[in-house]
């Protein structure tokens, strides 16, 4: 069945690229044909636009005050077996952390049915708060990772999944040969692309310098090159694992150069975290384009650091936002949103002339940073014209706040940011299907 055109009409926001500036129209139309942007114009056009483009009066959306359309949210990070911990095991940084709590956790997911049944409630979950977009991590088990992706081509969220590679510094029950990682890894690629669901795709996933040696990291970079595939791992997040990293990599100068030798930094590689990047790193991800992704929720519950992401803006890293679940404990890219705040605030305390991030920005960050960083903002991300309808229906007459006086568009979205949670989240929609909540 053909999919039906729709309108939406009242106040409509997206990034056109500039963090400082949203782009806010308060009395607009925006009309998705076949699931994609097909226009977005002031309320006068409406008769005209439903007589061009043939909108039934069922499909007209018409916002009440206190009511928005944004785009989706961005996900840049996170890891979809960790949820069964989320909000538990922070009492140990990093190393310990993953050693007592998560590397066990992780094990289990050998078994596809403990996968789908925790795959299951972590797409649902994300959906549900809006993440329209959700880069994953899932565990080095081929058949269950591909449990994820199937998750997300049936919910209709946009994806890419990383089946997770292992072969160095971990336990005994939760590693892999190179032979098995590389293998699986091509046979994960293969499988995810025959699902045949172009917006859910895969991620080449080695977990970061400690758990690969230098070989393996090679044959993923030549892989994810061969292939044309996306790239994701962790970088510079806890000063311990960066001491380690010095060690197990005597003959590099810094922590990229690592990945670099390995071709593993690319256009379409987030990185996560980069609390303690050097300046000759971030030159070296500019001048690449690999990306950031910011985990502030994660930094501040493992104790790993503050990350200076107008440091990183500054020298013209792209950044996306990440839960980074369950490093975090939240699932929700609105609560990185407000962590984000946080943690520039703080920065700001120790640093003269330092304007902290403000509501704006981390709008952007969440939506249109967020597809930047992922390398799919050709597709996604805002309302351009011929992208795909990743879009959120926002009601702040909702939820935690009351809206006892009328508000500005701006005040909207300040209230949005500082006070929104999943009950703000009226309707979700990916490719231009109404997601089921
Ligand atoms: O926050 C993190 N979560 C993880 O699972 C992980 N693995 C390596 N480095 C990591 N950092
Ligand atoms: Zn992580």
């Amino acid at each position: 069945m053909a999919m039906a055109t729709r309108a939406f009409v009242g106040l409509i926001v997206h990034s056109l690229g500039n963090p400082d500036q949203l782009d806010v129209h308060e009395n607009a139309v925006l009309v998705v044909k076949d699931g994609k942007i097909a226009c977005l114009e002031p309320e006068e056009r409406l008769p005209e636009l439903i007589e061009q483009y043939q909108i039934s009066e069922a499909n007209i959306v018409k916002m009440t005050k206190g009511q928005f359309v944004m785009p989706g949210l961005v996900d840049t990070h996170l890891h979809a077996p960790q949820y069964p911990n989320v909000g538990l095991g922070y009492d140990k940084t990093l190393l310990e952390w993953l050693d007592t709590y998560t590397f066990p956790l992780e094990a289990s997911y050998s078994d596809a049915a403990f996968a789908e049944k925790v795959y299951q409630a972590v797409v649902r979950r994300t959906l549900n708060a809006g993440t329209t977009t959700a880069c994953y991590f899932a565990t080095i088990h081929k058949d269950s990772t591909l449990v994820l992706a199937r998750q997300c081509a049936a919910q209709g969220q946009r994806a890419l999944i990383g089946k997770v590679n292992m072969n160095a510094n971990s336990p005994d029950n939760y590693i892999e040969t190179t032979e098995a990682s590389l293998r699986d890894t091509e046979g994960f690629i293969q499988e995810i692309r025959a699902l045949g669901v172009a917006r859910v795709q895969p991620v080449i996933t080695p977990r970061f310098a400690i758990s690969c040696d230098a070989n393996l990291m090679l044959k993923l970079g030549e892989i994810a090159q061969k292939l044309d595939v996306h790239v994701q791992t962790h970088i510079s997040e806890n000063k311990g694992e960066i001491e380690f990293v010095k060690e197990l990599f005597p003959d590099c100068k810094n922590y990229a150069e690592v990945y670099n030798k390995a071709k593993l930094l690319t256009k379409k590689t987030v990185l996560a975290h980069g609390v303690y990047l050097l300046d000759e790193e971030l030159q070296l991800l500019s001048k690449i384009g690999t990306s950031v992704s910011h985990c502030p929720n994660s930094n501040t519950s493992l104790q790993s650091g503050m990350c200076d992401v107008k440091r990183l803006l500054q020298n013209n890293v792209k950044v996306g936002l990440g839960t980074d679940m369950s490093g975090g404990y939240g699932h929700s890219i609105m609560d990185a949103m407000r962590q984000a705040l946080s943690v520039s605030t703080c920065i700001s305390f120790n640093k003269e002339n330092y304007k902290p991030l403000d509501f704006q920005q981390v709008i952007h960050l969440a939506t249109l940073g967020g597809a930047e960083a992922l390398a799919l903002d050709e597709i996604t991300g805002n309302f351009a014209v011929g992208k795909e309808f990743d879009a959120l229906l926002v009601d702040m007459n909702a939820g935690p706040s009351d809206l006892i006086k009328d508000y500005s568009a701006l005040e909207l979205l300040q209230k949005f940011v500082y006070l929104a949670d999943d009950r703000n989240i009226k309707q979700v929609y990916v490719a231009g299907t109404l997601a089921q909540l």
